[in-house]
């Protein structure tokens, strides 16, 4: 069937008996390819009907199409003329696994970071108005997206729609899982809603059994729909969204085509905001991800018989190093507290909670509250571990500022995924926290250069911390270089790891393995180039920065992360205050958001990776 779909709108040439062919054919597409490349299958798989839905409803480009996350935005892809994308689906320069205006005028709005679209789309609807436009406007969110506060803001400034009478529509698709299962109050409230619907089915048919008996029948029923439960909350579910101002539709099959397609038809007819919550399942069609569907969340090339990823490491994560160590001392120090905003797995909290499930808090997409809610713990003598991704603490800025830092609370953060993670692209890059975390004042901001390091400067924060810490690494495997060397740690103290003479590199965290490249291809031509690791971003070591100023005349900083506001940046200021006569270079990332590519192609996009460090020494030492 995909044959026939080639441009965005043929799926409406399509005949209604065709569309469980269809269907069968986009999955079958998107597990072939997936399978290759990798990517977000279990939520794509789960999408397919309604995303076949929509695009029988809306008309694009015209109709503004919204998807929270966007990690599900591969069917929609599909039909809109991208399947030949999936050749090279999230590849250096190959198609994004996320919406962007950039690739097509059908993806109304670019995503990656979760809650978000029902801002975005009330935007729209307002500008709609001001500029007299007459689009359907559609907000695509998952449940799990629900969790996040910015959700809840927007649902909250949309009721204004209902005395405004303005259409615009939500589709919740509830699937019951976020990456791992779903958490928390609204998690639960749909699980009601969803089984509310089986009970007044249920109930249909009592009332109906009930009438057939003979004399009392009549009265029997006439009680029963007296009893306790208010016939509106019994017979219309959610309420919630119904007090709020919000129409809410459902739930309904979300993988049932022409009831979905009439549903939206009547939608788009209302003027006011309405949310049609339908239900779908995670992983639909392939069985090893219908079973594990946060295994197939996002997933690498894997394959399709077995469902196994194909190119598996033995050595540990740096993910791995962090958790481990986490729980050992844990085990000792029953103060130790963990909390994950919806990233169990990716953050390797999710062994923690097997070990102490009562001192483990996945609190939903939700950092902000997450940074809070660590702050309040350790304002009663709790020491919180909060593992996120380094791009999602973003979210949680101000947090960080007003409510941790302020009260210089001990609050550590591991940063995973720091630097660059490859595939998810510029949404997911973490090479803004240097500057995001340096110019708050009491934090202290860590970097180590191999598992042992990271492991030593967790353990040495939970014992000594005695303010907010942050410990970035990197996503991937520990490195094991330099792990011989390795010295005791002492707060803000830096480590000198090679002398060396023509020039000196201070590289941070992880790109250290590229400045280590560097320094060897150097010294096969016969310079003798110096090694240092900082360790401490913040407060960076000015002792050891002053001794290397008297020692080089050439010193370059490097760093996976933005140049402005970055180590590099800081350390310079510092030389150049300090009268440093010598030259400095700062190696990073200049002022752009990286796209999508393996971490390596990136790097030497970038100019970053070890042959780039050297090639940059080489043509300075000639200047
Ligand atoms: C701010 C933020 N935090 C965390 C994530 C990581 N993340 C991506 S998808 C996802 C789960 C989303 O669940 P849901 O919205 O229900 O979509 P589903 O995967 O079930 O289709 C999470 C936690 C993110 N993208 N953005
Ligand atoms: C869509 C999203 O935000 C996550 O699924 C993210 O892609 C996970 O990244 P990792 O693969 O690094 O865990
Ligand atoms: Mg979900």
């Amino acid at each position: 069937m995909l044959e026939y779909i080639n441009d965005p709108n043929d799926i409406k040439q399509i005949q209604p008996e065709d569309y469980k062919l269809l269907a069968k054919d986009i999955r079958r597409f998107l597990l072939r390819n997936v399978s290759r490349t990798g990517g977000h299958l279990a939520s794509n798989l789960g999408i397919v009907e309604l995303t076949m839905a929509l695009h029988l409803v809306l008309d694009f480009p015209k109709d503004q199409l919204i998807f929270d996350v966007g990690h599900q935005s591969y069917v929609h892809k599909i039909l809109t003329g991208r399947k030949n994308g999936f050749e090279n689906l999230r590849q250096f320069h190959g198609m994004s696994g996320f919406p962007k205006r950039k690739e097509s005028d059908c993806d109304a709005f670019h995503s990656g970071h979760s809650s978000m679209s029902l801002s975005a789309a009330l935007g729209m609807v307002t500008a709609r108005d001001i500029n007299h436009t007459d689009e359907t406007i559609v907000a695509v969110i998952g449940d799990g997206a629900l969790s996040g506060g910015m959700a809840y803001e927007a649902l909250n400034n949309m009721a204004r729609l209902r005395k405004e009478k303005k259409n615009l529509i939500i589709i919740l698709n509830d699937n019951k899982m976020s990456i791992a299962e779903n958490v928390g109050g609204m998690s639960a409230y749909l699980n009601k809603v969803r089984t509310r619907k089986e009970y007044v089915e249920f109930k249909g048919n009592v009332e109906q059994s009930l009438l057939r008996i003979p004399g009392i029948g009549k009265e029997l029923t006439t009680i029963l729909k007296k009893s306790k439960d208010s016939i509106k909350q019994l017979f219309v579910p959610g309420m919630y969204f119904e007090d709020m101002g919000i129409t809410y539709i459902g739930p309904i099959d979300g993988h049932n085509v022409p009831l979905m397609v009439d549903t939206l038809n009547r939608a788009k007819q209302l003027d006011e905001p309405i949310i049609i919550h339908v239900v779908t399942k995670k992983g639909k069609g392939y069985r090893p991800a219908e079973q594990n569907p946060a295994k197939f969340h996002g997933i690498s090339p894997f394959s399709l018989k077995t469902g196994e990823v194909l190119k598996k490491s033995d050595n540990p994560s740096n993910t791995a190093v962090f958790s481990d160590t986490l729980i050992k001392e844990a085990k000792k120090d029953k103060k130790i507290v963990a909390v994950t905003a919806a990233m169990p797995d990716g953050t390797g909290l999710g062994k923690f909670k097997n070990h102490f499930p009562d001192r483990f808090f996945d609190v939903g997409i939700a950092e902000q509250h997450a940074v809070t809610f660590c702050a309040g713990m350790a304002s009663r003598g709790l020491k919180p571990v909060f593992a996120v991704y380094s791009t999602f603490l973003q979210r949680g800025f101000d947090q960080i500022l007003h409510d941790v830092a302020i009260g210089n609370y001990p609050v550590i953060f591991g940063l995973d995924r720091s630097g660059l993670v490859g595939a998810d692209g510029e949404t997911h890059q973490g090479i803004f926290d240097i500057p995001y975390l340096s110019i708050i004042p009491n934090v202290t901001v860590m970097a180590p250069i191999n598992g042992r390091e990271l492991s030593e400067m967790l353990k040495h924060t939970l014992h000594h911390a005695k303010g907010p810490t942050a410990i970035k690494y990197s996503r991937g495997e520990a490195s094991s270089l330099y792990e011989d060397q390795f010295e005791e740690l002492h707060y803000g103290k830096g480590q000198i790891l090679k002398e060396g003479k023509e020039a000196v590199i201070i590289a941070v965290g992880n790109i250290f393995e590229e400045a280590d490249k560097a320094e060897k291809i150097l010294k096969e031509e016969g310079y003798e180039i110096g090694l240092v690791n900082p360790r401490y971003i913040k407060p960076f070591d000015q002792e050891l920065i002053m001794k290397l100023s008297q020692t080089y005349d050439k010193i370059m900083i490097a760093e996976e992360g933005v140049l402005n506001g970055g180590f590099g940046m800081m350390v310079n200021e510092f030389l150049s205050e300090h009268d440093y006569k010598g030259e400095v270079r700062c190696l990073g990332i200049d002022d752009q958001f990286v796209e999508h590519g393996s971490v390596s192609e990136l790097r030497r996009m970038l100019k970053i990776d070890g042959e780039s460090i050297a090639d940059s020494i080489r043509q300075w030492m000639k200047e």
